[in-house]
């Protein structure tokens, strides 16, 4: 198994830049129009509703560009970006479904205040969303039901996450101490609460990428299930330069056309390029040292995903509302589902559980998906889904299957990079999955692609896209 990985992802590499792209791009220069080989998936919602399109800012390593903004800065840019790129009137839009996972304090409602930033009237209601690394795929899932409930009719969803300031609190004690000093009726109250604080009052409690039910960080859980599924260092070495090589390469050629750039105060000319896609070579990769458990886990800065600032926003309507607005959607959002797991054993599996979810309520088989999008929060976590997908032993001990759900076709999966490469601020993930979904599908000549992700809380998503045939990869 881990030798066919290895291939696989060698392979992938080699084909992703010659003929494979190459028949795309000839395809695309002639304006094919959409021919379906398969037959439509059924609509749920008796509105077929559609993503129309989506931006993102470009992503970022924390702590370089954007680190003097604050976020509710950054999810302005993406909606500004949103409406520029699609040409919507901000009055068009009926409500806004916004993600974000380390909230900034005093942005708690941080949809609404980047609406207000906007410009958008103060009439459109906006809330926030959360569900960790799945956040901005709630959020327009969320918009999906409010179309489907006859709520609204226009929808935009989208999140943001800015790793560069995260709240950093006093001492439980300090903040004890502080509250009652506040309530504090005489000075004698107020000195003897001030002469009670002692030095570790002092010691500030710092945020960890860390699950709150067991304690233990991303990192480290995705240490374990590495070496629970058998995924080797080099493997996910192996794995994490595919990321970065697809990325670049992807960059390189002007896939990224979801990407608004923005200008940041006092900095001159515009950002508009993801900023930790890095190639290196294996040998650089097998000198790092292990950057949660020490000395022997696997887990390094490079087979990571990296502390990521970055925002995102997508516009979801009914199909018959974009045809009324001439706009041209880019893909028919079919089908959705959430899992739930472990958190402590199995908190990074969501796409081992969501997969055969979905598939099997669309009646599809694994050769119908023609792009795979899934979240790559660590290399090992992606070997490890993969691994367990292609497991009897997996299937019919955990998911109540008698046979392996099997393994996806490496050729179609993450061909433009993933988290590992471009980035991963955690609620703007869910849109940047969907608008690769939706631009590989035409680049790609495809129909159906399937998106999934694992959150922390031991949650995942997966979500189908369906080609729309007015659909560009602009
Ligand atoms: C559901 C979910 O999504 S869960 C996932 C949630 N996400 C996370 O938990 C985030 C995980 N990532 C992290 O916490 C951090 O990125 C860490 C701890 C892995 C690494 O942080 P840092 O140590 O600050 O990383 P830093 O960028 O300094 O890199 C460390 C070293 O690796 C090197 N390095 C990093 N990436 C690469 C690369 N692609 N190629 C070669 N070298 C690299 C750096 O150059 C640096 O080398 P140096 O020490 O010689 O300068």
């Amino acid at each position: 198994m881990a030798s066919q990985i290895s291939k696989s992802l060698l392979k992938v590499s080699h084909v992703s830049s010659t003929a494979k792209f190459d028949t795309a791009r000839r395809a695309l220069s002639v304006g094919a129009a959409l021919q379906q080989k398969k037959k439509s998936l059924l609509d749920r919602t008796g509105k077929n509703v559609v993503l129309v399109d989506g931006v993102r800012t470009p992503f970022l390593v924390s702590f370089t560009d954007y680190a003097k903004m604050m976020p509710h800065e950054l999810a302005r840019h993406s909606l500004l970006g949103l409406l520029q790129k699609t040409g919507i009137s901000k009055d068009l839009i009926d409500y806004i479904v916004y993600g974000t996972v380390i909230q900034e304090v005093k942005t708690s409602n941080i949809g609404r205040e980047a609406a207000l930033a906007a410009g958008f009237s103060d009439k459109t209601p906006a809330h926030t969303v959360t569900m960790a690394c799945i956040s901005s795929n709630r959020a327009i899932t969320t918009g999906v039901g409010m179309i489907a409930a006859g709520a609204y009719d226009i929808i935009v969803a989208g999140g943001v996450e800015f790793m560069s300031d995260v709240p950093i609190r006093h001492s439980r004690k300090m903040r004890s101490l502080l509250l009652r000093l506040n309530r504090a009726k005489t000075l004698a109250q107020r000195l003897s609460l001030i002469a009670s604080i002692r030095p570790d009052f002092f010691a500030p409690e710092l945020p960890a990428v860390a699950e709150f039910s067991s304690g233990e960080t991303m990192g480290h859980s995705a240490v374990r299930l590495a070496a629970a599924f058998g995924a080797s260092r080099q493997e996910q070495d192996d794995y994490a330069l595919r990321s970065h090589k697809l990325a670049h390469e992807a960059q390189q050629k002007g896939y990224f056309t979801d990407l608004m750039p923005v200008k940041v105060d006092g900095k001159d000319g515009v950002v508009d390029k993801d900023n930790g896609i890095r190639v290196s070579t294996p040998e650089q990769l097998a000198k790092l040292k292990p950057a949660f458990i020490k000395p022997h886990g696997t887990v390094t800065a490079a087979n990571a995903s990296f502390l990521t600032d970055g925002a995102s926003a997508c516009l979801v309507m009914s199909e018959a509302k974009a045809k009324e607005l001439g706009l041209k959607p880019k893909a028919y959002l079919r089908d959705f589902t959430y899992v739930a797991q472990d958190p402590v054993d199995q908190l990074l599996l969501g796409p081992a559980y969501g997969i055969p979810k979905i598939l099997d309520k669309a009646g599809l088989k694994m050769s119908d998906v023609d792009t795979w999008e899934i979240h790559e929060a660590f290399a090992g976590q992606i070997l490890a889904n993969l691994k367990a997908m292609d497991s009897d032993w997996f299937a019919q001990t955990y998911l109540g299957r008698q046979t392996k759900v099997g393994a996806p076709d490496l050729d179609k999966w993450n061909k433009w990079g993933g988290s590992l490469s471009i980035g991963h601020p955690f609620a703007a993930t869910g849109v940047r999955l969907a608008m690769h979904t939706a631009h590989r599908l035409v680049r790609e000549d495809g129909q159906f692609g399937v998106i999934s992700a694992c959150a922390a809380g031991g949650q995942g998503v997966a979500m189908i896209l369906e080609r729309h045939p007015d659909a560009t990869c602009n």
